[in-house]
């Protein structure tokens, strides 16, 4: 299975409009991989606060449009990321978006565990409630946003609900990039999955962002890692790695509680 990251930066100097249309680019030069990946709220950046509010969408909003697509004329499946969603009530979310190659919205996750300490995203917006899963033919998707990385309850849930691979956009902020590649070892090594955490580069709101968007097999190892600036990281694996290292060492099966 081949997966793409695009690893963007949110430069304040490029409309949401251009950026769009440019990750909408990025993402059909991806054609020929399995899965495409996103980063988090990549239309304003999650350090972006004060935009939240004037950039949010609808769930069929601009976004989902131009993500949309750009699946279909890809031919790939597509975690577009996340955008600042708003509902018919007014209430904020951050929201993923899943397309299948014919550019049909096969999921949304709402993040759970909002960002910022009673500040930002954590008062802005709204907490989703639900766990999601996501099937693919070579493997299940589980899918969690940034901050979600470090809670492993979380990913307990979803492997229980039969994720194989964890899939984890973000905006994560460089001084705490040695947590981001530590956690998505963690979480790969504790869970016996494959983790696909893709970040953004640059600067945005001025939070310099880590960039080192990671992909870890079910043992831990890293099999590709990003720089700090924009890339595309592309990487090729073995779904069958995660029954095959469930059964060599079998210890989900000694979970107590
Ligand atoms: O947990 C962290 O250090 C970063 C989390 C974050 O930036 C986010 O969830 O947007």
């Amino acid at each position: 299975m081949r997966a793409s990251l695009i690893q963007i930066a949110v430069d304040e100097g490029e409309s949401v409009e251009s950026r769009r249309r440019r990750m909408a680019s990025l993402v059909r030069e991806q054609a020929g991989a399995d899965l495409v990946v996103l980063p988090e709220l990549w239309t304003t950046g999650a350090f972006a606060f004060e935009e939240f509010a004037g950039q949010a969408e609808p769930l069929e909003g601009p976004t989902h449009e131009v993500m949309a697509k750009a699946a279909s004329e890809a031919g790939v499946w597509l975690h577009a990321g996340s955008i600042p969603e708003r509902t018919s009530d007014g209430t904020l979310y951050n929201t993923s978006l899943l397309f299948s190659p014919s550019g049909e919205r096969v999921a949304t996750y709402r993040k759970i565990h909002r960002f910022g300490f009673d500040k930002g995203e954590a008062v802005l917006m709204g907490r989703g409630e639900d766990l999601v899963t996501v099937r693919l033919p070579e493997t299940t998707l589980g899918v969690a946003t940034c901050y979600d990385l470090r809670f492993p309850e979380l990913f307990r849930g979803l492997v229980d609900a039969g994720a194989e691979t964890l899939v984890i956009p973000a905006g994560w902020p460089e001084r705490r990039r040695d947590h981001w590649t530590l956690l998505a070892r963690a979480r790969a090594v504790e869970n016996q999955v494959f983790v696909l955490a893709c970040g953004t580069a640059g600067t945005h709101a001025r939070v310099p962002q880590a960039g080192h968007s990671i992909v870890v097999d079910p043992w831990g190892q890293v099999l590709a890692e990003a720089g700090a600036g924009e890339e595309v990281l592309t990487v090729e694996f073995d779904p069958g790695k995660v029954a095959v290292t469930r059964e060599q060492f079998p210890a989900l099966k000694d979970r107590v509680l």
